[in-house]
């Protein structure tokens, strides 16, 4: 086991309105005990409207959970009608933004310069870019996914310098494996994320790169997280469906007792 402090992020995606997030939160906040946020950090990232929800409970109830956005805008302010600002997640204590989901490239036309560009814009505002990377079916297929993911790597980090980039949290999602019931296996998850390792040592140097979360996501349920935790370079997990089922979220949380 490295000495990163392995995350696990459920993703919400387009799910639970604000109330429906505080009711979600207190009674993930209520299952989850001290000592599970021990050797384990635990966030959500939630829809923009829950976000000011969700910071009210957890400012309120002091509660250990993390929280962030599933997007930020490239641009700073102004006349950018429907996006919303790193400064505007950084004024509700956002820890995390998901940056690059492969939901986001194939609806909304992200290409790398655009994930690029907003992972500079996380940083601009200290927020910290979860940047998501990695292979559609047909990649898979024809053996592509460590070329593939490396070059959104390093398209997304590209003059991004070492002293922000070595915060940053990487997660390899398989665009095959989201929602589909179809989870990579442990080795699988361990090649590519072992490959973008080695290519953020090339980057940054070894020192750089061993601080560096690199997480896994794609149908990761309770019972198979243990196996991927198992892995030498994966650190936690980014979590869609599964991260809606409270019970199932703090299982993957307590992936040491699986
Ligand atoms: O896209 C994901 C998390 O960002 C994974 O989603 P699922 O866990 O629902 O497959």
């Amino acid at each position: 086991m490295s000495a990163r402090t392995p995350l696990m992020a459920g993703n919400w995606k387009m799910n639970l309105n604000h109330l429906e997030a505080i009711a979600h939160v207190q009674k993930l906040a209520f299952a989850l005990a001290d000592k599970d946020y021990e050797g384990t950090e635990v966030a959500v990232l939630v829809p923009f409207t829950d976000l000011r929800s969700v910071q009210t409970l957890v400012d309120g109830d002091k509660l250990k959970i993390k929280y962030g956005a599933q997007d930020v805008s490239a641009f700073d302010s102004g006349a950018y009608t429907g996006e919303i600002s790193g400064a505007m997640l950084a004024k509700l204590k956002c820890t995390y933004v998901a940056i690059g989901h492969s939901e986001r490239r194939q609806y909304h036309g992200e290409t790398d310069e655009i994930c690029n560009a907003k992972v500079k814009a996380a940083y601009r505002h200290g927020l910290t870019p979860i940047l998501c990377v990695g292979e559609g079916l047909d990649v898979r297929k024809a053996g592509g996914q460590v070329a593939h993911s490396l070059a959104q790597l390093d398209g997304a980090l590209k003059d991004v310098p070492a002293e922000q980039a070595e915060s940053i949290v990487v997660a390899y999602e398989p665009v095959w494996a989201i929602g589909t019931g179809e989870v990579a296996t442990p080795e699988d998850a361990q090649e590519v994320c072992g490959a973008l390792r080695g290519r953020l040592a090339e980057l940054y140097g070894r020192e750089v790169a061993d601080k560096i979360r690199i997480q896994y996501g794609g149908s990761v349920k309770s019972g198979n997280i243990a196996a991927i935790m198992a892995q030498p370079d994966v650190d936690g997990a980014l979590i869609g469906g599964a991260a809606l089922d409270v019970d199932d979220f703090v299982k993957i949380v307590r992936f040491r007792d699986q």
